[in-house]
């Protein structure tokens, strides 16, 4: 049954397009990707093209074929599609467009400042910013507060990162972070709207919601804050070069990065402590193990939250890498996506290879891979465990006897990886040893466990489909 209008060549992969004009698979791929992808696999094995909202998707379910695409730079690009994303859901001009081109590859340089002795930088800053936010709860000594656990994530994570990032202002600015945090999770509740090309105008007021959220990032207004972040500093400078930005639009550039450094480390900061808080021998370990790095380092979690911890202290944390690293794979549902630059053949192994149309996407769904009961045993169930072996990381798997190169990527993979990830893994750490360290915490008996909300499936980590009381006073 053929309504639509691409007719199958010899050498393309099998073609499902559905019947709906425009629509094709949209609504089913929407409904349940990975339920949808799985079944396709089994009709189709692991390349096929499906036609959705208006795209033809060529997905590619082997990881044992990831390395392909991801080698494929030249007729595969990565960045169009996420430039295009950036601009509509974030409204700062496309970076490509000619009449006001901004040069992506001298921007993206400036990542250099998320990593090295950089992230050691940052560490520092967040290990203090944690702290300090964490220090405002104002928990009394013999309190035993009940929260709700995913907005605990947010107000500390979001306040700590935009200081981390920003710096402060000489004066008392709570009133307008007790805002950007209300506004943030506004915005980012449409988030997966606006990359589905919904008008922003059918979304209420989220449109007069960003131009808010966009103003904290004015010239003005970054000009009066002390202490930048360098990633910061150097993205300023660099847009300012560009003359013919206006200032709005340099400012909705940070804005986009202030989404990019927030939207997935707060779900995942809440998974990963959930996991924890909810499984009791994984709490027991992972505070065995945080107790006995701070000794080391000679730290005591107490009430002044002073604690320090270096890049090393918390790269010896294998216990607690590997809960964070268990609950990327439970929670991480983002797509690879790649367009087709030309009409040509890509090599799969020696004996496979198919022909793919420009203007196309090829599609990596790395979630398939994270369930996959051929290379973690029991997927469905989470081992806080699973990523440590003989007291270090683990980086070997196997699917059918076989090693795979990629076997966990919450971060994307290749040239378009994300250059946040160690500072999240780090902000991630260090959030979750100051939590365990310096408190006990318990879910509140009765809560019902906490789902998955499909609706960013294919963009990044997963939100919770309900939020879960928890209890925390200090540890004694
Ligand atoms: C758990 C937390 C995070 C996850 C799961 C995550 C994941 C991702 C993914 C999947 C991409 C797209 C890669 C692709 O297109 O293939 C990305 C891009 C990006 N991420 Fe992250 N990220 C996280 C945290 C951060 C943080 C903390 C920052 C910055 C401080 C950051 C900055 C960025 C930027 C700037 C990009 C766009 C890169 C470009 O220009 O191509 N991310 N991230």
């Amino acid at each position: 049954k053929v309504l639509l209008g691409r007719i199958r060549r010899p050498g393309e992969p099998p073609l499902e397009q559905g019947w709906i004009p425009y629509f094709g698979k949209a609504f089913e791929f929407h409904r349940d990707s990975l339920g949808f992808l799985l079944s396709r696999q089994q009709k189709w094995g692991d390349v096929f093209t499906v036609y959705i909202a208006g795209k033809y998707m060529t997905f590619i379910l082997n990881p044992f074929l990831y390395q392909f695409v991801v080698q494929c730079n030249k007729q595969l690009d990565f960045q169009g599609f996420s430039l295009e994303v950036s601009a509509k859901v974030f409204g700062h001009p496309y970076l490509n467009d000619p009449k006001i081109p901004v040069n992506i590859e001298e921007m993206q340089k400036r990542y250099s400042y998320l990593m090295g002795e950089e992230l050691n930088i940052l560490n520092g800053r967040t290990m203090k910013n944690l702290q300090s936010v964490m220090k405002q709860e104002q928990l009394g000594p013999t309190e035993c507060r009940t929260e709700s656990m995913y907005s605990f994530c947010c107000r500390i994570i979001i306040e700590a990162t935009y200081l981390t990032l920003y710096g402060k202002v000489p004066e008392d600015e709570q009133e307008e972070i007790t805002e950007l945090k209300k506004k943030f999770i506004q915005f980012d509740k449409m988030f997966p709207y606006l990359v589905a090309r919904i008008p922003i105008e059918l979304l209420g007021n989220t449109k007069v919601i960003r131009k808010e959220l966009t103003s904290y990032f004015t010239s003005r207004r970054l000009d009066q804050r002390l202490n930048l972040a360098n990633v910061i500093k150097e993205r300023k400078n660099f847009l300012e070069t560009y003359s013919y930005l206006q200032d709005h639009q340099r400012a909705a550039h940070h804005f986009a990065f202030l989404w990019a450094a927030l939207g997935n480390t707060v779900p995942a900061a809440f998974w990963a402590l959930y996991y924890l808080v909810k499984n009791p021998e994984a709490h027991a370990a992972v505070r065995d193990e945080i107790q006995h790095v701070f000794q080391a380092a000679g730290q005591r979690a107490n009430p002044d939250f002073n604690i320090s911890l270096t890049r090393e202290h918390l790269d010896s944390m294998v216990i607690l890498g590997s809960a964070i690293k268990e609950s990327f794979r439970l929670c991480s549902a983002s797509m690879n996506i790649r367009t087709v630059q030309e009409d040509f053949t890509l090599k799969l192994k020696e004996e496979q290879s198919v022909k793919l149309r420009k203007g196309d996407w090829v599609v990596l769904y790395p979630q398939i891979l994270h369930l996959d009961p051929e290379v973690y045993e029991n997927p469905e169930v989470y081992k806080y465990n699973r990523f440590v072996e003989n007291g270090l990381e683990k980086t070997a798997f196997y699917k059918r006897g076989r090693k795979l190169r990629y076997y966990l990527m919450p971060f994307g993979s290749g040239s378009s990886m994300c250059p946040g990830r160690h500072f999240a893994v780090s902000e991630i750490k260090m959030f979750l040893a100051i939590m365990l360290a310096t408190f006990d915490l318990e879910i509140i008996e009765g809560e019902k466990p906490v789902g998955l909300n499909n609706d960013r499936a294919g963009l990044g980590i997963l939100l919770p489909n309900s939020d879960v009381q928890f209890r925390y006073k200090w540890h004694q």
